[in-house]
């Protein structure tokens, strides 16, 4: 049972403090897999509002940072049993706003409480290493800083896992936090900060600013008070906010998109390969940045693969992610649906032929959603738009290839390098994409998406910034190291 209201008002969070934007604009959140039902009003902030935000940050720092790890801690273990306690009314805003199913949305609350679990646990590990001095007097070590205040710029696709697992290592290494969550899930970022509140988070060291990224996201890229930016979200935007924050000599993080293979070898076990593309592929509507995009096949299993899974696609249930048959949701906005349709239409220009779906259902009960169904292509070639470009929906496309070698030269064959996995029983395959692949998450038998909190995560070439989130690397970035020397 869910404590979740629509259309509710929700506000920015700074201070400590629920307040409406300077401007009293609000605008309202829809329900993609109903265009017609409001999730919420959400502030349309400017930049006044950014401003209270990062002066709040600001002014909390030096009393958070003096806080030892297990304090600050206690206050993340807290958090995470919030969160816990009110993950249906969390997961229910997720999959209103974003479309994802209930089941996924629910997984990525949890996980979302687990990330919260671990970092916790961090506040109680160790921050340096003792070094040898020249000098026999002398203590030498190192210790770890926080950067102050960290700006972070989240996506709309995991609205709960992701700006956790940016604010999560920045609280416990002693930041403070503004977060500017992506306007199409706001409701679920307020949510979330609810359960910060609830957790009696000091005033100013996470705050909340709802707004459109071209003016929240840029101005607190360009804000001379925050020290860190941690953006995940597409390239095109990543490289403008790095742009912004190398000019003013501020760290940034950035986390981008991916065009990720997976390889189907001739001796590959088929039903396992087919279950790991399709769910790698299509679930969360192929929303991730791991999401498997190019489906590489040895030709010797190409027509069995094909078969396989073209059957299991036909088996796929569209529908709202609330209701329990459901197996897709809906994409997250129009314009997502209409990115979509039209890499579909230029798959078709560029002479890939169309195997299944491509079109938006037909059936009356999902006319007023932005469905789209799971769709197929044969026949791409690597120079082609659905080949070299992130989709960012349920498109599949199949490439047949002679051996493993030229399997790993086509998954290769991309700017982008964030996943990708190979389904094989051979060793020697094995290992040759371990050493071969560009990416920075390689999974053998097993699907292209699942990140493990624990491990560090990110991307090669143009995925990311070459840095890495999540587990023990989060400190990286999160910390500036400073070595001590001390005499007596
Ligand atoms: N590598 C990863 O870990 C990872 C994880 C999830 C999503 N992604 C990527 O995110 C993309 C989908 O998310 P999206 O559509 O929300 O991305 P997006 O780049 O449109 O938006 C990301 C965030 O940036 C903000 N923003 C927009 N314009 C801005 C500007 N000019 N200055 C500063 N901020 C601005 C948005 O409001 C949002 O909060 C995909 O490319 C996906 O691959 C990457
Ligand atoms: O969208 C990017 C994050 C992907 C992820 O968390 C996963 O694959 O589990």
């Amino acid at each position: 049972m869910s404590a979740f209201q629509l259309e509710q008002t929700y506000n920015n969070f700074i201070n400590g403090e629920w307040v409406k934007a300077a401007s009293g604009k609000t605008e309202p959140s829809i329900n993609p897999a109903n265009r017609n039902e409001v999730v919420g009003h959400v502030p349309a902030s400017g930049v006044e509002d950014l401003n209270q935000a990062v002066a709040a940050a600001k002014a909390a720092a030096k009393s958070w940072r003096r806080l030892t790890g297990a304090e600050r801690g206690n206050f993340l273990f807290q958090a995470a049993n919030v969160l816990e306690r009110r993950a249906n009314e969390v997961a229910e805003a997720m999959t209103r706003e974003m479309g994802k199913t209930f089941p996924e949305a629910k997984g990525e609350t949890m996980r979302g409480v687990a990330i919260l679990r671990y970092y916790a646990g961090e506040g109680m590990r160790k921050t340096g290493d003792v070094i040898p001095s020249t000098d026999s007097e002398a203590l030498m070590f190192t210790t770890r800083v926080p950067l102050g205040v960290v700006g972070v710029i989240a996506p709309w696709n995991f609205p709960v896992a992701i700006p956790i697992w940016k604010a999560a290592p920045a609280l416990i290494y002693g930041n403070t936090v503004v977060l500017k969550p992506a306007q199409e899930t706001a409701v679920t970022a307020a949510k979330v900060l609810e359960c910060f509140e609830e957790a009696g988070l000091p005033a100013g060291v996470l705050n909340l600013v709802c707004g459109k990224g071209s003016v929240i996201g840029s101005a607190l890229a360009e804000h001379p008070d925050v020290n860190g930016i941690t953006f995940t979200g597409s390239n095109e935007v990543g490289k403008r906010v790095g742009a912004a924050v190398l000019a003013r000599g501020a760290k940034y993080q950035l986390e981008m998109g991916g065009k990720n293979p997976v390889i189907i070898a001739a001796d590959a076990d088929l039903d396992l390969a087919v279950e790991g593309t399709i769910s790698g592929g299509l679930k969360s509507t192929g929303q991730k940045c791991t999401a498997t995009s190019r489906v590489i096949i040895e030709r010797k299993v190409y027509d069995a693969f094909k078969e396989k899974l073209l059957a299991k696609v036909e088996e796929i249930r569209l529908g709202d992610g609330m209701s329990g048959g459901s197996w897709m949701g809906p994409c997250a906005s129009e314009g997502q649906l209409n990115t979509v349709l039209s890499y579909i239409q230029k798959g078709q220009d560029e002479g890939a032929v169309l195997l299944a779906g491509g079109n938006r259902p037909d059936s009356p009960e999902l006319a007023e959603g932005f469905y789209v169904q799971p769709t197929v292509f044969e026949g791409v070639e690597s120079h082609m738009s659905i080949a070299r470009e992130e989709i960012f929906g349920p498109v599949l496309a199949l490439m047949p290839v002679d051996s493993i070698e030229k399997a790993i030269a086509l998954a290769n064959d991309s700017d982008y390098g964030l996943s990708a996995s190979i389904y094989t029983q051979n060793v020697g395959s094995m290992l040759s994409f371990i050493r071969d692949m560009d990416a920075g998450l390689v999974r053998i038998n097993a699907e292209t998406a699942g990140v493990e909190l624990q491990a560090p995560f990110g991307g090669m070439k143009m995925s990311s910034s070459h840095s890495r989130e999540q587990g023990q690397a989060a400190i990286e970035f999160f910390t500036a190291i400073k070595t001590v020397f001390v005499k007596s």
